[in-house]
């Protein structure tokens, strides 16, 4: 798996962010992967904190790994979450959701005092855009929510967005923990996100997108010996 070092170099550095008696979301991907990885032996070491999961796939990890979670609906404050990135430019915006986990990371993002994301160089980009974005939409009336999303990226300024339904096995729908689908929409440039977000946040049948506008403020880019954090 390509940067597989810098992925673990950026997630350990982000241990430095943690302290005893947090709660902390557990961000879902290659990336966090290594968060949890690394959260599981600073606690067999003694720290004491306790985890909420974004996705299923976490949920299962951080169990296996003996990390203590809390319901979601028990939490009144998440301290911090580490999570990775699709894509983050120089204003620490962000696309996210390529492992389809994007709602209850934005969910869980949106409610943490502050968002750390950990990710490899191959992440840095100056304009978002060449990962395709998700956007989770409501299987009920997906085609005509799919046309809806098409427009607004036109309108946004994107000049040709492509949108394709992302598939699972069998070649059906992806189905999300949430029970939903995921738009993949060809962008190739997000000439303004914040705009794209605003109008794709008010289509019925949009249940989230994955651009990330204004939570992260801290970014850490592992490298082969290290990682450079950037606070915003
Ligand atoms: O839905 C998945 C998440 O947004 C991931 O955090 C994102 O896709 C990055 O994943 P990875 O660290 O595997 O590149």
């Amino acid at each position: 798996m390509a940067f597989e070092r810098e992925k673990e170099n950026a997630a350990t550095a982000a241990i430095e962010f943690v302290e005893d008696g947090m709660t902390i979301g557990l961000g879902t991907g290659s990336t966090a992967k290594f968060f949890v990885e690394a959260l599981a032996d600073e606690i067999a070491d003694g720290l004491v904190v306790r985890g909420v999961p974004t996705s299923e796939e976490t949920r299962r990890l951080a169990e296996s790994l003996g990390v203590p979670l809390v319901p979601v609906e028990q939490v009144d404050r998440i301290h911090l979450t580490v999570d990775g990135a699709d894509e983050v430019d120089e204003h620490a915006q962000l696309i996210k959701g390529g492992g389809a986990a994007l709602l209850r990371e934005k969910i869980i993002a949106n409610a943490s005092d502050l968002m750390v994301v950990i990710a490899d160089p191959s992440k840095q980009v100056e304009v978002l855009g060449s990962f395709p974005l998700p956007v989770e939409v409501t299987p009920f009336g997906f085609t005509i929510t799919a046309k809806k999303v098409y427009d607004a990226l036109k309108t946004s300024g994107i000049s040709r967005p492509r949108i394709d339904v992302r598939r699972g096995s069998g070649d059906k729908p992806l189905v999300t923990d949430g029970g939903n689908y995921i738009l993949d929409c060809a962008c190739s440039v997000i000439p303004d996100p914040a705009y794209a977000a605003e109008l794709l946040s008010v289509i019925p049948g949009v249940v989230e997108h994955g651009l990330f506008i204004g939570l992260a403020r801290t970014v850490i880019i592992g490298s082969d010996e290290g990682a450079s954090i950037f606070e915003y």
